[in-house]
């Protein structure tokens, strides 16, 4: 299988002793790939170098085969990403957004608009300012503003933090449908553990800035855990005890 992401070794220690280190994980294109752990554990600490927007001490970040610090370009070229909440001009209505974002994509064709719009659920609400969307809406733009271009790979930073049940619904539906019938590949960072259960298909487990666990979710499963939440605490407490197995 042909490896999308690429982390080997990755350190970064802030000033107050926190952060992450020595992570290595690897993604495999057509994975939902669910990079859990507790807030705090270094979740985005380990997205925003693999997207360039921070450094590592210590570490390689590869997306598509290229290092993300010495050949960004070439490694962000087919990526989408949304960290933390998406950003939007909230006097304008969620089609002029996008219209906004396509001038970044010129040979982006005519009807992408309307596709990316109908592929989150927004058709019907495109043309209502932005200020009206619920915290929901606003994701959905901002994973379609993240897949005008056709990614291949979308990474999305807790993409269903403080959302209700029914918004959590749609998110995970779209990611779903964007996995299938756009074959996006898919890493996706949250705390909300059964979340993950329920859409990814590899999972990465952070804890106190280390990866403790990483695998495919049934084979970790595998007759021996219920639950990810099962298999959690089992590997932390095996983490308490000094047992790595990663
Ligand atoms: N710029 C910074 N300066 C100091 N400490 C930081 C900085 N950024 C992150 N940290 C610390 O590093 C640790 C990991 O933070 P990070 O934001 O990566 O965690 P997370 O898993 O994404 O958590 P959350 O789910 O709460 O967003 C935390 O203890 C955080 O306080």
């Amino acid at each position: 299988m042909e490896k999308i992401v690429e982390i080997d070794g990755l350190t970064k220690v802030f000033r107050n002793k926190r952060g992450i280190h020595n992570v290595s994980m690897t993604v495999e294109r057509g994975d939902v790939y669910g990079f859990f752990g507790p807030n705090g554990a270094g979740k985005t600490t380990v997205m925003k170098i693999m997207t360039g927007l921070s450094r590592a001490e210590k570490g390689k970040a590869k997306l598509f085969g290229f290092d993300v610090s010495t050949q960004y370009e070439q490694a962000m070229a087919k990526v989408g990403v949304l960290i933390e909440t998406a950003e939007a001009y909230t006097y304008m209505s969620g089609r002029k957004n996008l219209e906004l974002a396509a001038r970044f994509y010129p040979d982006l064709e005519k009807q992408r608009l309307d596709e990316v719009l109908e592929l989150v659920g927004l058709e019907k609400y495109q043309h209502e300012k932005v200020s009206q969307y619920s915290l929901g809406m606003k994701q959905r733009l901002g994973i379609a503003s993240a897949i005008l271009s056709k990614p291949e790979l979308l990474i999305l930073d807790e993409p269903t933090n403080g959302l209700d049940i029914e918004g959590m619904v749609q998110i995970r539906e779209i990611i779903l449908r964007l996995a299938k019938e756009e074959r996006i590949t898919f890493l996706i960072s949250s705390h909300l553990i059964h979340e993950m259960e329920l859409m990814c298909s590899r999972i990465g487990i952070i804890y106190d800035g280390k990866l403790i666990c990483e695998g495919l979710q049934n084979e970790l499963l595998a007759g021996r855990f219920d639950s990810l939440e099962e298999l959690f605490l089992y590997e932390i407490s095996e983490e308490r005890r000094g047992v790595a197995h990663v």
